[in-house]
């Protein structure tokens, strides 16, 4: 059975009460400055908790299957929890010298080994993989292969990509965000400091692929791969983009909209008269069709008229989030037969890609695209970390249908994938039912994200038409000068 969360969860809040786990201002060996500071150097002083690491490194080592010679923890403070697993489990043990002595065998490496023979990296926190790096060539000079690599902390920066661009496996315990999730979850943190080192971490991840920086130095500009930023026309012409997402970039272009407005209304009438009204203003249409108390299909047909008419394209907010089979019945069929009229859906992640291979059944033929939800707006939300790299590594599987995501920040480096936040107000705050807004300068100029979704905001005002050009004009400024930065 894989690693049950419960025991990753009871180790995380041990790792907190021994001060493991510290929340300030540190600065790391790159010379970064981080808001959160692992310190596993205090294991020494608690036995029991070391047992339970080194236990979970051992059965994450049967889980993985790893084939081995020798274990050889990364000097100075995985050096006992790879003492342990080799006295334990009875693995030969090598010693990585930090330096050669002067006299003597002048060796780096200490014990028995042959050349071709196979050993396992032991680590306890890496930020961008260079210290295991460093020990892996050092074992390599020497003879032996070194496949994978086991940590017992991912801060998540990049570590995994760099030891995999140099063949190396990483196979971390804990990583940074199930870490936050779950001392947020147990009040330990609150959410803005959870919330301020995720952010930390999405800005500050340290491997770029293109470079192929191996380490030693954050990438030069940190953040998901950062580069020269495309403006949307640029990215509207890239040659793997979604030709929806095309599409839809070139509209934001033609109308400088990054707006889409939710369409949270009941009555079918009150809905074209928005569409039609609003219309001029905005890149995109959300609506709910099942919120309608008088659905018909006229209404699906006029609507893609007023979407012809003022050049928008029109997202159906369905959330499916069931096997493939039933989410392609759901698509196609039923009183809404979405597939006919709305350009755009959106998925959960929750069943597995399954989900996006029904929903891409029906569709792809149809020419139309598939956003994922990564994240959401609402207090709580369990859509977070492991869960929203989940989202995007469905998404890099089925790019063919996927455009985008729904996200309260930028997760994705690659341009052809499509930002949608929802959760927009003029105003930070929230409903009384968990809806927590942020701003069109928050989420487009600092998350990076590209569009913003807009319900309530726009509905409830006294003039629909001038709060959604409010709400344009600011969310493309935010965009200009985003522009304007890289
Ligand atoms: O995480 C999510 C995903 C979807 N929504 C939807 O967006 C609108 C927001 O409406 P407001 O009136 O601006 O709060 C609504 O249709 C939600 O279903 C979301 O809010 N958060």
């Amino acid at each position: 059975a894989k690693m049950a969360n419960g025991s990753i969860a009871s180790l995380i809040l041990k790792l907190h009460d021994v001060n493991a786990v510290k929340f300030g201002e540190y600065k790391l060996k790159s010379g970064m400055t981080t808001p959160i500071y692992i310190d596993l150097r205090v294991l020494v002083s608690h036995p029991a908790l070391m047992n339970q690491i080194c236990g979970l490194i051992h059965q994450r080592m049967q889980e993985e299957d790893l084939r081995l010679d020798s274990v050889c923890g990364v000097p100075y403070t995985a050096l006992p929890l790879a003492t342990i697993i080799s006295s334990k489990h009875l693995h030969p043990m090598l010693i990585r010298r930090k330096e050669a002595k002067d006299y003597g065998t002048r060796r780096l490496v200490e014990g028995t080994f042959r050349e071709g023979e196979t050993c396992l990296i032991i680590e306890d926190t890496v930020t961008t993989g260079s210290s295991i790096l460093e020990t892996a060539e050092v074992l390599h000079k020497e003879g032996l292969k070194v496949t994978d690599a086991v940590v017992v902390m991912d801060r998540e920066q990049g570590a995994v990509e760099m030891l995999a661009s140099r063949g190396i496996r990483l196979h971390p315990i804990v990583s940074m965000f199930k870490l936050l999730d779950v001392l947020q979850e147990a009040g330990r943190i609150d959410g803005p400091t959870a919330q301020e080192v995720r952010r930390f971490i999405l800005d500050n991840h340290t491997f770029s692929a293109k470079e192929g920086n191996g380490s030693h130095v954050p990438a030069k500009k940190p953040c998901v791969e950062k580069e020269v930023e495309l403006s949307y026309a640029q990215r509207a012409k890239l040659a793997n983009v979604h030709p929806l997402a095309s599409r839809l970039l070139t509209i934001m272009e033609e109308k400088q909209s990054n707006l889409c407005v939710s369409a949270d209304v009941t009555s079918s009438q009150e809905l074209l008269q928005l569409a039609d009204s609003l219309g001029p203003s905005i890149c995109l249409l959300k609506t709910h069709v099942d919120i309608l108390k008088d659905y018909a299909a006229a209404v699906s047909h006029r609507l893609q008229a007023l979407a012809e008419k003022h050049n928008f394209l029109i997202f159906e907010d369905r959330k499916f989030a069931d096997i493939g089979n039933t989410v392609k019945h759901q698509y196609e069929g039923g009183l809404y037969q979405i597939s006919s009229w709305s350009h755009l859906v959106n998925a959960h992640v929750v069943p597995g890609p399954g989900v996006v291979r029904g929903l891409s059944a029906v569709g792809k033929p149809l020419g139309r695209g598939c956003l994922l939800i990564a994240q959401m707006s609402s207090q709580g939300s369990l859509a977070s970390g492991d869960y929203t790299n989940a989202a995007l590594q469905m998404a890099e599987g089925q790019a063919d249908f996927v455009m985008g995501f729904i996200c309260s920040s930028k997760i994705s480096a690659r341009p052809e994938f499509i930002h949608m936040t929802p959760g927009v107000q003029m105003q930070a705050g929230g409903d009384v039912l968990g809806q927590q807004y942020t701003t069109p300068e928050e989420v487009i100029f600092n998350k990076g994200t590209d569009i913003i979704i807009v319900g309530r905001g726009i509905l409830e005002a006294p003039d629909r038409l001038e709060a959604a050009e409010l709400y344009r004009n600011l969310g493309w400024g935010a965009y200009t000068k985003r522009l304007a930065q890289s």
